[in-house]
């Protein structure tokens, strides 16, 4: 049994993965640790009363309790940071979703956990579709040089661009290089309009009610453009991805950044 402490898990992904965790096979909800420390068992919010887990607001308390093999995390930028360095120095392995943080942070986490030989994932998307996505562009980058991302999530995000939305940016920049795009001389009327630079790449960020997490990364060439697009449209669209991740990092001995990583081996 693999046993896995869900930090946020009162938040829309933290009870999403909470009841993939107890579905799966192999797998066994240790502890759900939440700012909104309720009292409750996290059972009584996901529709599974039998599941018998109190909602802790101290993860320091619940590792020590039960001493889980795996640390996953949909919290926020700001808190995830210091879940990560408490769960790499219990040895409990982390399984991170929230986003937010920047290469500095990802880098130092990476240095902590080859130091302490702990195995561990920093996935900015757990969904199978928007790792091909990101695979596709990249591959598509070679030949389309000139590229713009418009990432669209729902209107309770804190981070922008998103996780997912950097992710591609830095597998394109990463085969393309820096290179400017458009007119030398455009200027912007609205600050911002243009959308944020990226080594050159433009990315824009949708924030509105009734979308979930959708991404289109659209290449322009001499007359024609190519569109790749994916759309998370529930959040059960990154449950496979995240039971893989934690099946995964049980035989890891340090931390990798992206999911594609481990999948596409
Ligand atoms: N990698 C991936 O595939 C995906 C990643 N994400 C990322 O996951 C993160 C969470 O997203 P989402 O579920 O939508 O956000 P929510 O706001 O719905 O959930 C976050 C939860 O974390 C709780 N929380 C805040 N601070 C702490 C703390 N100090 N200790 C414990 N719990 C805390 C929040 O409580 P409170 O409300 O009281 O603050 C809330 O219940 C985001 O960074 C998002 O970008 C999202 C989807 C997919
Ligand atoms: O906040 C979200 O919802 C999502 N966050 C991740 C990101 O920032 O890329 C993954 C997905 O896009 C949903």
């Amino acid at each position: 049994m693999i046993k896995v402490v869900v930090a946020g898990a009162l938040g829309k992904m933290g009870q999403e993965s909470c009841k993939a965790i107890v579905n799966a096979e192999g797998m066994q909800l240790a502890g759900a640790v939440d700012s909104r420390d309720s009292g409750h068992t996290i059972g009584t919010y996901i529709g599974k009363p039998e599941v018998n887990v109190t909602v802790s607001g101290d993860l320091e308390q619940v590792i020590r309790d039960v001493r889980p093999d795996v640390l996953v995390d949909f919290t926020r930028p700001g808190v995830v940071q210091r879940h990560i360095e408490i769960a790499i120095n219990a040895g409990v392995r982390p399984v991170i979703g929230t986003t937010g943080m920047n290469a500095e942070e990802i880098e130092r986490f990476v240095q902590l956990a080859s130091a302490q030989r702990v195995g561990g994932l920093i996935a900015p998307n757990f969904a199978i579709g928007a790792l091909l996505m990101i695979k596709f562009a990249t591959e598509a980058a070679k030949f389309f040089p000139h590229v713009e991302i418009i990432e669209l999530h729902h209107d309770q995000k804190m981070d922008a661009p998103s996780g997912t939305a950097m992710k591609t940016a830095e597998s394109i920049a990463a085969v393309r290089g820096h290179m400017s795009q458009g007119m030398p001389s455009e200027f912007e009327k609205i600050e911002g309009v243009r959308g944020g630079n990226f080594e050159g790449m433009r990315i824009h960020s949708v924030r509105l009610p009734g979308f979930v997490a959708h991404q289109e990364v659209i290449f322009g060439g001499i007359g024609q453009t190519l569109s790749i697009r994916h759309d998370s449209i529930s959040r059960e669209s990154f449950m496979p991805g995240l039971i893989l991740a934690v099946r995964k990092v049980m035989a890891l001995d340090h931390l990798v950044y992206g999911l594609e990583n481990l999948l596409f081996e």
